[in-house]
């Protein structure tokens, strides 16, 4: 029986300092997620065919992704503004314990991303469960990019910083 401390090589365990959960943190590309790894951290830059890959088809790279994902502003985001809320004043540390909610629902059945998107999410995609459609390189911000294309099919991203706010990331093809 494989120690239980015992990670693939290239993830870290850490704990959350908001929440005190524990998370994984990517050595290499410095991204975090929830659930403990099975997969040896991608490398940045790396291409996923470098490894075996979990669910996707044998480390796909793909030129396009589709993704749904749920977008929390706050008040040092880009436009801190949304259909939900005119004026969004939660500070960053806020947002991060909301979306921890949310992500923590989504992994543990007790709601779907359509739903929570459809509800919280400040991205005027919110309208269509936070379906972004297909996208390719060099289209969205870099930090969603690296996160969107490093997914599988099928997988839930950690939390992503961008300009635009805090975002979970569901990649669907
Ligand atoms: O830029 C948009 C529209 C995004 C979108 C793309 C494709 C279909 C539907 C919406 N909304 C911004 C918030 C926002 N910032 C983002 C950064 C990356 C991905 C999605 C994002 N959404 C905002 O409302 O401030």
């Amino acid at each position: 029986m494989p120690d239980a401390e015992q990670l693939p090589e290239g993830w870290e365990k850490r704990t959350s300092r908001s929440t005190g959960m524990s998370y994984y943190l990517n050595v290499h590309t410095k991204e975090s997620q929830w659930d403990q790894p099975t997969e040896p951290a991608k490398k940045a830059g790396a291409s996923s065919g470098g490894g075996a890959s979990g669910g996707g088809s044998g480390g796909d790279a793909p030129d396009e992704v589709q993704c749904l994902h749920l977008l929390v502003k706050h008040k040092g985001s880009r436009r801190p503004s949304s259909w939900r809320e005119e004026n969004i004043t939660r500070t960053k540390e806020e947002a991060q314990l909301l979306l921890e909610v949310y992500r923590n629902k989504i992994v543990q059945g007790e709601a779907t991303f359509d739903e929570l998107a459809r509800s919280y999410s400040d991205c005027s995609s919110a309208k269509r469960g936070g379906d972004l459609g297909t996208f390719g390189r060099g289209q969205m911000q870099p930090p969603f990019e690296k996160a969107a294309f490093g997914l599988n099919v099928g997988q839930l991203s950690g939390i992503v910083d961008t300009d635009s706010g805090l975002h979970i990331i569901l990649r669907k093809s």
